[in-house]
């Protein structure tokens, strides 16, 4: 049984303060939910995240690492930096950064078999622009970003990975994938995952939808057989919001 996951992604919200503020407000809330509950915050943010949600439900992720561990790479933080702090997920892949930050596949795949060497759990994102959807092409694009994510990477490590499917077009806009739609993209990721490792291992990867998730819709979308979870930016971002989808 694959453990349900819902991440907030703040993106670059919040100050410090804010942050603290959030975690206090809602670690009671969540308390013995069998949901796994993450927060993926901008860098500044994790120590104090980190420390205010020690003895509570809430696991901490970042947004984003570099797949060196040190070295001339100005405003880069790396995962060695990660795990001094005991980051539990690092979010890599995420459409953002692949559109404005020049994010590859083949940059993807550095970071994933990092992340991995490092014990921090990868949040992979792929999805499919609103172009490609119209020209019927999600399947073949979400194939080509899963298969590479996943070069040489060891099939016993595939357990730790979560795969978040973000169709482009349903990002901060309000629109949604059907659930039904979601979980059939959803399923085919699990039989690309199958195909690379095995049935059994593919059965074990947790997969998230991303796209505007809100507390209204996510107990339909978790209701899908295939979906584990959701990688939720703008609704994550209000303490009654986050532990109303936590709780769904
Ligand atoms: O990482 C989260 C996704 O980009 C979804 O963002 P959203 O919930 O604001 O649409």
């Amino acid at each position: 049984m694959r453990k349900p996951i819902i991440a907030g992604n703040w993106k670059m919200h919040k100050t410090i303060k804010e942050a603290v503020e959030f975690v206090n407000e809602v670690k009671s809330e969540i308390k013995g939910t069998d949901v796994e509950a993450v927060i993926c915050a901008p860098f500044t943010l994790l120590k104090d995240l980190k420390e205010a949600s020690e003895g509570t439900n809430i696991k901490i992720g970042a947004q984003n690492m570099h797949f060196e561990e040190k070295g001339a790479f100005t405003g880069e933080i790396s995962p060695l930096m990660l795990k001094e702090i005991d980051v539990d997920y690092v979010v890599i892949g995420h459409s953002e950064r692949r559109q404005y930050f020049n994010e590859t596949n083949e940059t993807v795949n550095k970071k994933v078999i990092k992340a991995l060497e490092y014990k921090i759990n990868p949040i992979i994102c792929v999805g499919e622009t609103l172009e490609e959807r119209e020209a019927d092409k999600t399947k073949d694009i979400v194939k080509v970003q899963v298969e590479k994510a996943l070069v040489n990477i060891d099939e016993k490590d595939i357990k730790d990975i979560v795969i978040a499917y973000e169709p482009i077009w349903a990002i901060g806009t309000g629109k949604t994938s059907s659930s039904k739609d979601a979980n059939d993209v959803i399923a085919y990721i699990r039989e690309v995952v199958a195909n690379v490792y095995s049935e059994e291992t593919a059965e074990e990867v947790r997969i998230q939808y991303g796209g505007s998730v809100k507390p209204a819709n996510v107990e339909e979308i978790m209701n899908e057989s295939d979906i584990d979870g959701a990688l939720v930016g703008g609704a994550s971002l209000q303490p009654k919001d986050y532990v109303e989808l936590v709780n769904f």
